[in-house]
């Protein structure tokens, strides 16, 4: 696979700023975790060109620059340097980062220069340095046998049809339903990741699938106990 393009390095003057901006503007509360400042974080290998990086950390404690000291990380070889940068990956969102014009692409797009093969998003690559398609975090055989029952004995239901689990809540009238709809809208934001579900009065039909695994995944865990605690 060629790393050809040049990735996520980026001039520290311009590129932090909208990082910055990226994790500001997004009240998002990332934290990317290093085990000290001066780790040498491992990337992907790079096209050449001087640049320095800086990798943001952002806690309740404020941001903080972890200098990387203008070190040429090592290139990832396949992706496996987990002693990298991760995140808590329900906490991103995914942007690009078009390196050669230093620009952010729109929200949830990637840069126009960007292919499967290579990593323009900033979400994929704070991810454990993983420039590769998103973590397949598509539910195994054992976990389906575990994580599925409580939502199962909840009122919940594997569809017949397709690898997806459905509800319908009935709330006292329609308001109550919005309002739940609205708390789970702003978590599915954040996780990136969306219910299908349709609404009429106070009663909400849902199914939740991973269409990026064809699937059901622990995002879909997560979001359904969300709302089981939330219908409460
Ligand atoms: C680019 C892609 O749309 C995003 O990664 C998100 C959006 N919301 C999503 N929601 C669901 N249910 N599955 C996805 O794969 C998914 N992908």
């Amino acid at each position: 696979m060629s790393f050809s393009s040049t990735l996520l390095y980026a001039r520290k003057s311009r590129a932090n700023s909208e990082i910055s901006e990226l994790l500001t503007a997004r009240r998002m509360d990332i934290t990317v975790w290093m085990s000290s400042p001066n780790d040498e974080v491992p990337a992907v290998a790079e096209t050449g060109g001087d640049t320095d990086w800086m990798i943001y950390r952002t806690s309740s404690h404020g941001s903080q620059n972890l200098q990387l000291n203008g070190q040429k990380p090592a290139p990832v070889l396949n992706g496996t340097n987990v002693n990298g940068p991760f995140i808590d990956e329900y906490e991103y969102k995914e942007r690009s980062v078009d390196l050669n014009s230093d620009t952010l692409s729109p929200r949830g797009t990637r840069s126009p220069t960007s292919n499967s093969d290579q990593c323009h998003s900033l979400g994929r690559f704070l991810k454990r340095n993983k420039c590769f398609k998103k973590e397949n975090d598509k539910l195994s055989q054992e976990e389906r046998d575990s994580l599925l029952q409580p939502l199962l004995q909840n009122g919940w239901k594997i569809q017949t049809n397709r690898d997806a689990i459905e509800k319908e809540f009935k709330f006292k009238d329609f308001n109550q339903a919005f309002g739940f709809m609205t708390r789970v809208a702003l978590l599915a934001e954040k996780m990136d990741h969306h219910p299908e579900w349709f609404n009429v009065y106070n009663k909400l039909q849902v199914t939740l699938s991973s269409h990026d695994v064809n699937g059901l995944s622990k995002r879909d865990v997560k979001m359904a106990t969300f709302m089981d605690k939330t219908f409460q």
